[in-house]
């Protein structure tokens, strides 16, 4: 805990790097995995389970909140982290990319973006200011720039004016975000696919100068494939003593392939969604707990598991209150795939620091079947 934010860089293995990221709020252990928060909740979770489950720093939405409770008011009741009674650092997304992928009646210029509510049919504009605005309303410890993120696929044009707007916008949030000690600005690389959009994009962002570097545009269909052809890349083209951020990823061998490529930053909805639907991330695979076979199979999840989940309760029980559609049944799987998303994290920070992460990689594909186990 330091008055400043800071990265401090503690190992390498290969490209992979293992750190702490200082905030007045709390440590970050690099590489972590950020759940997301979205409506100031981790969905179907306590704020003290998701701190259980190692969480050091969970993820906030501008576009959700400014749309209800809204900023104003979580400002006037003490700022985001008293709100949801989360201590630890929070980062909070910059709204654009939600209004694309969320709201109706999307215009989208030079100076923002104007859009529908999908709550309530309101009308809303944001702007890299009115981003930096609610950011700061909220009290978010890291605050990401206002950016565009195309859907894939797109041509190259459109990829290359996208990205143009983003590091225009860039700036402007830099200008808007002000000089905040203690709270951190990022900025985001866009490009695409495309290794020459991506390095000017990574140039523009680097003359700016931001406290951490996300690669934004990436897991947006593109496949496993494409987007680790990005990462082969890109991460080398953001400054080596800042922090890396991957955006939206990912399912845990995605996790894995970036990490092994050099960032130290991710988030997703994946094990608290499928948490919630009955999917369960194991060592050994994925487990579908609806499936009938497991309506009399009285082991756990996972056997080498510590969560609550796979310490108090059978497959029976948790098929169980899946088809009864008990709350309960949503608490502990989603505690489970946090819990085990937090395990793969501390693997790989020991790893990386004991210059172990390719013994840790082969350990972790080797025994992961294929489908439902
Ligand atoms: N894939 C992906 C995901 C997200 C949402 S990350 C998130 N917000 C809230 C929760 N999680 C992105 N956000 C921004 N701002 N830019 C991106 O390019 C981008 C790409």
């Amino acid at each position: 805990m330091t008055a400043t934010f800071s990265f401090d860089l503690k190992a390498t293995d290969g490209k992979a790097r293992t750190g702490v990221i200082n905030t007045p709020r709390g440590d970050i252990r690099t590489p972590a995995f950020m759940p997301v928060g979205t409506a100031a909740t981790v969905k179907a979770m306590m704020p003290e389970s998701v701190a259980a489950t190692g969480a050091d720093i969970l993820l906030g939405n501008t576009y959700h909140l400014m749309l209800r409770p809204t900023a104003e008011r979580i400002d006037r009741l003490g700022g985001l982290h008293q709100f949801m009674n989360w201590d630890k650092p929070i980062l909070t997304d910059s709204g654009g990319f939600q209004v694309m992928s969320l709201s109706d009646l999307r215009k989208l210029t030079e100076e923002g973006v104007t859009f529908k509510s999908h709550i309530d049919g309101s009308r809303h504009h944001l702007t890299p200011e009115r981003s930096m605005e609610i950011q700061k309303l909220l009290g978010s410890d890291i605050v990401m720039c206002f950016d565009e993120c195309p859907a894939l696929p797109a041509d190259r044009k459109r990829i290359q004016e996208s990205m143009e707007l983003s590091m225009r916008w860039a700036q402007r949030s830099r200008d808007a975000f002000g000089d905040r000690p203690g709270h951190a600005l990022f900025g985001i690389q866009q490009g695409g696919l495309e290794e020459d959009l991506r390095g000017r994009s990574a140039e523009a962002l680097r003359a700016i100068e931001f406290d951490g570097y996300a690669v934004g545009g990436l897991a947006v269909g593109e496949g496993q494939e494409a987007m680790f052809k990005v990462l082969d890349f890109a991460p080398d083209q953001l400054p080596v003593d800042k922090p890396r951020y991957l955006m939206g990823v990912g399912k845990p061998d995605d996790i894995v392939g970036a990490v092994k490529r050099g960032i130290d930053m991710m988030d997703c909805v994946l094990p608290s969604r499928s948490g919630r639907t009955g999917q369960a991330f194991t060592r050994r695979g994925v487990v579908n707990i609806k499936n009938a076979r497991h309506a009399d199979d009285p082991r756990p999840l996972d056997a080498e598991c510590t969560c609550p989940a796979c310490s108090n309760y059978s497959r029976a029980y948790l098929h169980h209150v899946f088809r009864a559609q008990e709350m309960i049944s949503g608490m502990l799987l989603t505690w489970h795939n946090l819990h085990y998303f937090q395990e793969i994290m501390a693997g790989m920070r020991t790893a990386i620091a004991a210059g172990a992460f390719a013994d840790w990689e082969a350990d972790f594909h080797a025994g992961r079947a294929k489908g439902d186990i």
